[in-house]
Parts: C-alpha cells; structure tokens; sequence
C-alpha cells in the first residue's frame, strides 16, 4: 500500500481513535534512533527474502488454538501478529515474521527472535516507553510507522498487527495470504494480551480496531497483488 493511499485511512484512524499525529510521527524517528543505535536493523530487502509466495498470517482470535490443530501449514511462511506468536510456540511452531507493537507477550516474542525469527516493531504514539526498553532487547528488527516512512523505518500500510502483517506480506512477495485466527466478532482472543487467562468480551476500541483492520483487508483483497483467505478450523 502506497502513502497516498493510506493516508486517508490514517487521517480517519487518527479523528475515530483520537490519536496524535505528531506523537505518531515523533516515535517513529524515535524507533529510527533506537535502530540505528542498536545497528541490528534490517531492510526491506532482506525481509523479502524471508517471505515466500504463500504466506499464513496468525492473528489472536479466538479460533487460532483449534486451527493450530486442525492444519497443517508447513508449506508457507509463518507470520505472527504479537500475541498469536505464544499460540504458534505452544503447538510447537516458530514464526518466520512475527508483528508487533510490543504489546503481547514479550518474553515468547524474545524466545522466538532468539530462536531466529525475523521482528516487524511498530511505533505508534502509545508505546514509546515500551521501545526505548525492548527494541535493545531484540534482533533483525525492521522498523514500521503509520505516519510517513523515513529511510529505514517503513509504512506498508495497515493498522492493527494482524492486518499490517498481511500488508506487509503482500508488499515483500506474498501471492496468496492465509488468514489464522482473524474472528473480527465480540470476542477478543486470549492470546492478545498479556493478562487475559481466557478470552475475553470485546472493548469498544478493540472493537473499532477490527473495524478498521477488516476494512483494510477488504481493500487488500481488493487492490493488492495477492488472493486473500480465511482459514477456520471447523467450530
Ligand atoms: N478476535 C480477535 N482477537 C484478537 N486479535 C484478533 C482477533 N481477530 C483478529 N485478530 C488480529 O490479531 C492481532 C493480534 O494482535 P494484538 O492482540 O497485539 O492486537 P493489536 O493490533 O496490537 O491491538 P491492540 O493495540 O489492541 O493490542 C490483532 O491485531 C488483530 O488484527
Ligand atoms: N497511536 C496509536 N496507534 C496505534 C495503536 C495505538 O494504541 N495507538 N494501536 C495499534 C494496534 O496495533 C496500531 N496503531
Ligand atoms: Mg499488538
């Protein structure tokens, strides 16, 4: 997704949510610093080398558990939306990608980057603190904004982590995206948050966040280059 293109979701993102643009754009160039400063980022280039053709993207719906079960997905890249990455190492499964804006489990998305995955870090103006804290943490890290992208820092498009990996997916060489685990219904998976033991009924701004991400994906499979599917395990 272009700029131009995503800048009128953004700007109405920004109005529904109540974001500030300029903290936005002020993490942004702070995940730059932190980048640069840690020297262990990486490049589009050497993302798309990861992503293959066929991409399964993991979001944390209340369906995940029972697909991880159900499918096999060994013939496509794994790519984890933050707090699915704990679902896919419990059924014994490491992500290629995993996205975040460092609000899941960090401890599994540590366990996982150690273990070789590649990490999307998203700033945004609500989690400032938590980069200055884990992005030292981590490594090949490629950084991802929402407002407009700087040299090493990118803006794909998308909002949530779940839809900004199947833009990213699609941006790095995907053709056909398979979405895990996306239940934009009233209830929140329990994988989404560090805290919740089960799932959970959805918030309103969760709510307007699957809004927003379903949305995009409609516009995805729309305009992008790539077939997008759910896969959902039979209740
Ligand atoms: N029912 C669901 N519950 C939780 N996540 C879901 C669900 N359906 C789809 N998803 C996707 O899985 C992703 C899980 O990531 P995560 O829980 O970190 O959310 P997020 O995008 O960071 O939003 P938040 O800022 O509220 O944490 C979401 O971004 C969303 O796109
Ligand atoms: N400013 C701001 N931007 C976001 C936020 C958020 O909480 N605040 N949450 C997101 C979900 O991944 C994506 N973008
Ligand atoms: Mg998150």
């Amino acid at each position: 997704m272009r700029w131009e293109d995503w800048k009128p979701f953004y700007e109405r993102i920004v109005r529904e949510m109540g974001y500030s643009v300029e903290e936005d754009r002020k993490s942004a160039e702070l995940l730059r610093a932190l980048l640069l400063e840690g020297d262990e980022y990486i490049l589009r280039e050497e993302l798309a080398t990861v992503v293959g053709r066929k991409a399964y993207v993991f979001g944390a719906g209340p369906s995940l558990g029972l697909a991880l079960e159900e499918f096999d997905f060994s013939d496509g890249t794994l790519i984890t939306a933050d707090g699915a990455t704990t679902a896919l190492l419990d059924a014994g499964l490491l992500p290629d990608v995993i996205v975040t804006d460092l609000d899941g489990r960090i401890p599994d998305i540590k366990l996982a980057n150690d273990k070789g995955a590649f990490l999307v870090v998203h700033a945004h103006g609500d989690n400032v603190e938590k980069m200055g804290v884990y992005v030292p943490m981590f490594s090949r890290i490629l950084g991802t904004c929402q407002t407009e992208p700087l040299d090493i820092v990118y803006n794909f498009g998308g909002f949530t982590d779940g839809d900004r990996a199947a833009f990213l997916a699609e941006e790095l060489g995907a053709r056909e995206i398979v979405l895990v685990g996306f239940d934009f219904g009233d209830t929140v998976g329990r994988w989404s948050k560090p805290g919740l033991r089960e799932h959970a009924r959805v918030w309103e701004s969760k709510r307007k966040k699957f809004e927003f991400a379903k949305e995009l994906l409609e516009w995805l499979e729309k305009n992008g280059r790539a077939k997008v599917e759910y896969l959902r395990p039979d209740p």
